[in-house]
């Protein structure tokens, strides 16, 4: 078995994506496009660093239904190890469902419930020497999600065995954001956000990312990136705040967006790049998967 790269911890699920070109309202019922996508915040991270030649292994809880094994199967067609997954008898494989129309995403629901059943079954590899423990931490990078419960990820920004890890973490959806609380708290990891979520983790609206990134750093986070859609992102540590603009593209596919900019950054970072440079690449790809031009 292999040493992975990097570990993605969160969530590995099934997403149901209806697509329309039309603009809708609440109520609205047009013809479009339904795809189903293997998702979830983890998944997406770890489908992007496998873009750029990392070899992820991913720390889940995904059922052992039909949904389950067919989710296994696509994450082994693009090399992600899968090895480490908590694969549970009785819980069944999670889903996200969003709609996204021309006035972008209409709505979505994610049901991660057995991700949060499984609770820190999904973390024993870490704790029983498997790929770290108390004693001897895992020491490479772990890009965590925020569909782990609060209590998980309290555990996670201060237990010995994550001392040693270069925490990333991002919220999964602006109604997780405070589940990111423990990691300002510990002044532990860096933080993945967009303007939204930024705004609820430090209860105040900040005008820019570049305003909000600063925010984060002051209230302990040890360092955060911020991003706002087409317009400039930020990462700040103490004393430190880079901003940039995104290149205008013709936006085809939102959903993901964040996703694909976090794990671009940790891959640019991972290769060696400085912070300014792991800010313009990560740019680059997140316009390239906005665009379409990266297929999922
Ligand atoms: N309308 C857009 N035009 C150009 N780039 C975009 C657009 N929307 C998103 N992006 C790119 O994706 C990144 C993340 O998008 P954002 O919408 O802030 O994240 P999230 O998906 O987490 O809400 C942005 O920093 C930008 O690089
Ligand atoms: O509470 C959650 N919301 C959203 C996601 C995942 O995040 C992606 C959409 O996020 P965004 O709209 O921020 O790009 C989807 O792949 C979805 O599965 C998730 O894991 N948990």
């Amino acid at each position: 078995m292999s040493t992975p790269d990097i570990l993605c911890i969160g969530s590995v699920l099934w997403d149901v994506i209806g697509r329309t070109a039309s603009h809708m309202k609440p109520g609205a019922d047009v013809p479009g496009r339904i795809t189903r996508i293997p998702g979830g915040v983890a998944m997406n991270i770890a489908m992007t660093l496998g873009r750029f030649d990392l070899f992820p292994a991913l720390l889940s809880a995904v059922g052992q239904d039909p949904e389950g094994h067919e989710l296994i199967g696509e994450c082994q067609r693009r090399h992600l190890n899968t090895d480490h997954i908590y694969r549970s008898a009785d819980l069944p494989t999670d889903i996200y469902m969003a709609i996204e129309a021309a006035n972008g995403l209409i709505a979505a629901i994610a049901d991660a419930h057995s991700l949060e059943a499984a609770g820190d079954k999904i973390l024993t590899p870490l704790m029983d020497g498997t790929l770290g423990s108390d004693a001897a931490p895992f020491a490479g990078i772990i890009a965590l999600d925020g569909n782990l419960t609060t209590a998980l990820l309290q555990q996670i920004a201060v237990e010995p065995c994550f001392a040693r890890a270069d925490l990333r973490i991002a919220p999964a959806s602006p109604g997780k954001a405070d589940r990111l609380l423990p990691f300002i708290r510990a002044t532990r990891g860096t933080l993945y956000v967009n303007l939204e979520e930024a705004g609820l983790l430090c209860q105040t609206t900040f005008a820019s990312a570049a305003e909000a990134a600063a925010g984060l750093v002051d209230r302990g986070a040890a360092r955060a990136l911020v991003t706002n859609g087409g317009d400039s992102c930020a990462d700040a540590i103490q004393g430190s705040v880079l901003a940039e603009t995104p290149p205008k593209v013709l936006v085809t596919r939102v959903t993901g967006a964040g996703d694909s900019f976090m794990a671009a950054h940790i891959a640019a970072e991972h290769r060696g790049a400085d912070r300014p440079s792991a800010l313009t690449q990560a740019l680059a790809a997140a316009a390239a998967y906005v665009s379409g031009e990266v297929a999922i």
